[in-house]
């Protein structure tokens, strides 16, 4: 029997490329950004279009047992001394977790969970990051260059912002040219 072939989609590992495949885009600039950074008045005053990231995914089946497939683009840049970063947020279906896999760039994966215990895994092309359910996640990027990660879920977890609406415990910033980790009271 003559084996059929169907062409599966494509990433360019060096730099988190999809090509040749339906995609589907999100752009997230600082206008989005409202009250995820610290310094109010430095995002006030910085350009509300700057791009902070791209997110592209493959254009696939969403249901029960489906898998969302997508790359983060996160930009380099900061908001008074804070790096760039996504919202972050916990999955809406809480015990659904996520696989991360660095590919450019340098930066950490911020994980808080439900009890508010706190953690940070550098990425870097190559990195794995396996972050459990019942725990939320954010990117920041640390570096002067692109931060890519590709990630995969369930596509049913879904996005639950509200539950981080008073922020991470942590803010990830630059203190004397070094990533510190500052303490939110209340956070
Ligand atoms: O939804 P947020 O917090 O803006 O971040 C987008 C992130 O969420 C995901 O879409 C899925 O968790 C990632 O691909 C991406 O990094």
């Amino acid at each position: 029997m003559k084996p059929t072939f169907s062409q599966p989609p494509h990433v360019d590992w060096l730099t988190g490329a999809f090509s040749r495949t339906p995609l589907l885009r999100k752009t997230t600039r600082l206008a989005d950004l409202s009250g995820v950074f610290a310094d109010v008045s430095g995002w006030r005053h910085a350009d509300p279009q700057q791009v902070v990231y791209d997110v592209e995914m493959l254009d696939t089946p969403s249901g029960s047992g489906e898998l969302f497939t997508g790359v983060t683009h996160l930009y380099p840049g900061k908001v008074g001394d804070e790096y760039f970063m996504t919202r972050g947020h916990f999955h809406a279906l809480r015990e659904q977790g996520e696989v991360y896999f660095g590919l450019r760039g340098s930066g950490l994966l911020l994980l808080q969970d439900e009890q508010g215990e706190m953690r940070l895994e550098p990425v870097f092309a190559g990195s794995v990051h396996i972050i459990p359910g019942f725990t939320a996640h954010r990117l920041i990027n640390t570096g002067t260059e692109i931060l890519s990660a590709l990630a995969v879920w369930s596509s049913n977890a879904g996005h639950d912002y509200a539950a981080l609406a008073g922020g991470f415990a942590w803010r990830v910033v630059e203190e004397d040219h070094q990533v510190q980790i500052r303490e939110v009271q209340n956070g």
